[in-house]
């Protein structure tokens, strides 16, 4: 077996970053972000296959899905991915059009949608034409709910099948920013929030984030190794750090991300 060197702060194992994928527990590394886009793409693949019946996930805004939403488009899985009984929703959404150069739904249609076979009735997009980012909030909570079939969430029957995360550089997950009032949350599903230019949002809550069978967060970048060594640390000033799904978390990174390149 290859000898592996630990870094005693962050947990991470140096192992081989040029391999395509090492696994730590639920930690994954990847060499970089195309290989990242690459593994995570396969690993749904095969959650999706193994899963019967609607397969369920909450996509996340960022720079990071959108490299796995386009590999997503395209072969092998373009076609071999169960589209007909994929159901996407949202993680988080700005509140502005669905046209709009900031809209997580307009880069999903783009790098994803707008190329696979999946039924119109099977995207759930956050409702930002609504009037307000509290109508939209509500009106994707009942949404959920009649998706769900349940006005309270189950444990043992999670929300999601699969929920796509990122991390932002001050820790903050979806929309869930440090110090938001919306952190306490617990009964919500979904909430406007405000971030840090005071653009309005629509997050989902705790709650409902945590409601997920497996919570994958995809990481890339020198720029976010720091904030990603204080989140396996398990710093709770971060509201990464405070997400415990009810089902497996994951952490998909490339090696800049992890440190180790
Ligand atoms: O829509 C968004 O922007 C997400 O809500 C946000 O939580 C994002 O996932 C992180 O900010 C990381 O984004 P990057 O992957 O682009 O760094």
């Amino acid at each position: 077996m290859t000898a592996r060197t630990r870094d005693p702060a962050t947990g991470i194992s140096a192992a081989e970053p040029e391999a395509a994928a090492v696994s730590d527990r639920k930690l994954r590394i990847f060499r970089d972000r195309g290989a990242l886009a690459e593994g995570a793409a396969e690993w749904l693949l095969g959650v999706a296959t193994e899963k019967a019946g609607a397969f369920t996930v909450a996509l996340s805004g960022g720079s990071t899905p959108r490299a796995l939403y386009e590999r997503l488009a395209a072969p092998p899985y373009q076609e071999a991915f169960p589209w007909a009984r994929t159901h996407l929703f949202w993680g988080d959404e700005r509140f502005v059009p669905h046209n709009d150069a900031q809209s997580n739904f307009r880069m999903a249609r783009e790098a994803l949608l707008s190329r696979v076979p999946i039924p119109a009735g099977n995207i759930h997009p956050v409702p930002t034409q609504g009037a307000s980012p509290e109508t939209a909030a509500a009106a994707y909570q009942h949404e959920l709910m009649d998706y769900y079939g349940a006005e309270a969430l189950a444990p043992e029957r999670p929300l999601f099948d699969v929920t796509l995360l990122g991390l932002g550089a001050d820790g903050h997950t979806a929309s869930l920013f440090p110090g938001a009032a919306v952190l306490g949350e617990q009964h919500s599903w979904v909430a406007a929030v405000a971030d840090a230019k005071n653009l309005a949002r629509i997050t989902l809550t705790y709650p409902a984030l945590e409601s997920s069978r497996l919570v994958v967060f995809l990481v890339t970048g020198k720029e976010k190794s720091a904030v990603f060594a204080r989140l396996r640390r398990g710093d709770r000033a971060l509201p990464a750090a405070l997400l415990h799904p009810v089902g497996n978390l994951w952490q998909f990174v490339d090696a800049e991300c992890a440190g180790i390149s």
